[in-house]
């Protein structure tokens, strides 16, 4: 019997496993998922990607596939704006889906469309603005909007160039306000519609992008500017992705890159 096969892909370097498994039958533990985002130990990433029948999980969809993304910790996460086009780009690429199609996540169906340069469009549902909270980076407080993109996240736009803050450590926040921990995004508005964004992750710690973040980063700018319309490019230290907003809907598009293929190895998993 060969090893479990995987795939190694990034989307503006958010970076992924992925784990061809149609049928539902890895055991993906907790324990699992952070051996093989470990960049010592494992195969190194900012998350897993379980690409699985939504049959398979019981799970109700329109679409055929169904998306199981994990944080580098091993956490379970709604929604991952990144890893979707990835994953959509995969499938694509498999000739597992033709024409446009829909993934299924734990957020709800994210309709999906690889253009012919293989970038992504993805519908990413509304970028539901929940309230206002603080969080101190290296004792510092910023104030930003909270925003539901299907996962939380809190945006504070900083006076400051955002590559000044040390987002090594893991920043407080309100931990009522957000019961289930937060994604953190700093934006600097650039005009002209740019945004510049970096971003500490719940479950992974800083990343090079977030694509989630950038949707909830554009929907708390305009929420700012005193509207809910509107479209933005987003430049995050991974590549740059463009972003639009209306009333109850939002866009995501990005590359979306497969870089290696291979075999995890039978007894490296089993112990893992
Ligand atoms: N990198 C992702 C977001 C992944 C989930 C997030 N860390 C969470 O816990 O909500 C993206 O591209 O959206």
């Amino acid at each position: 019997m060969g090893g479990i096969a995987f795939l190694k892909g990034h989307g503006t370097q958010n970076d992924f496993v992925l784990l061809p498994d149609p049928d539902g039958r890895l055991d993906l533990t907790e324990a699992r998922v952070a051996a093989l985002c470990d960049r010592q130990r494992g195969l190194g990433a900012d998350g897993v990607l379980r690409v699985v029948r939504s049959k398979a999980l019981g799970v109700s969809s329109e679409g055929e596939w169904f998306m199981d993304y994990r944080n580098a910790d091993g956490s379970i996460a709604e929604m991952c704006g990144n890893g979707v086009r990835v994953f959509a780009r995969y499938l694509v690429d498999e000739g597992l889906v033709t024409g446009d199609f829909i993934v299924g996540t734990r957020a709800g169906d994210r309709p999906v469309q690889v253009h012919p340069d293989r970038s992504v469009t993805v519908q990413m549902g509304p970028a539901t603005i929940i309230g206002a909270s603080v969080t101190m980076v290296a004792g510092r407080p910023f104030s930003g909007v909270a925003v539901n993109v299907g996962n939380p996240h809190l945006v504070s736009v900083v006076d400051d160039d955002v590559d000044t803050l040390d987002l090594r450590d893991q920043p407080d926040f309100d931990q009522d306000f957000f019961p289930d921990g937060v994604n953190l995004e700093f934006i600097n508005p650039l005009g002209g519609d740019v945004l510049k964004m970096r971003v500490h992750e719940r479950g992974v710690g800083e990343t090079r992008a977030c694509g989630t973040g950038t949707v909830a980063a554009v929907a708390a700018h305009l929420h700012n500017a005193g509207t809910d319309t509107g479209a933005a490019t987003v430049e995050i230290p991974g590549g740059v992705v463009q972003v639009t907003i209306s009333k109850g809907a939002s866009t995501l598009t990005g590359p979306a890159e497969i870089v290696a293929r291979g075999e995890l190895d039978e007894k490296w998993w089993a112990n893992a």
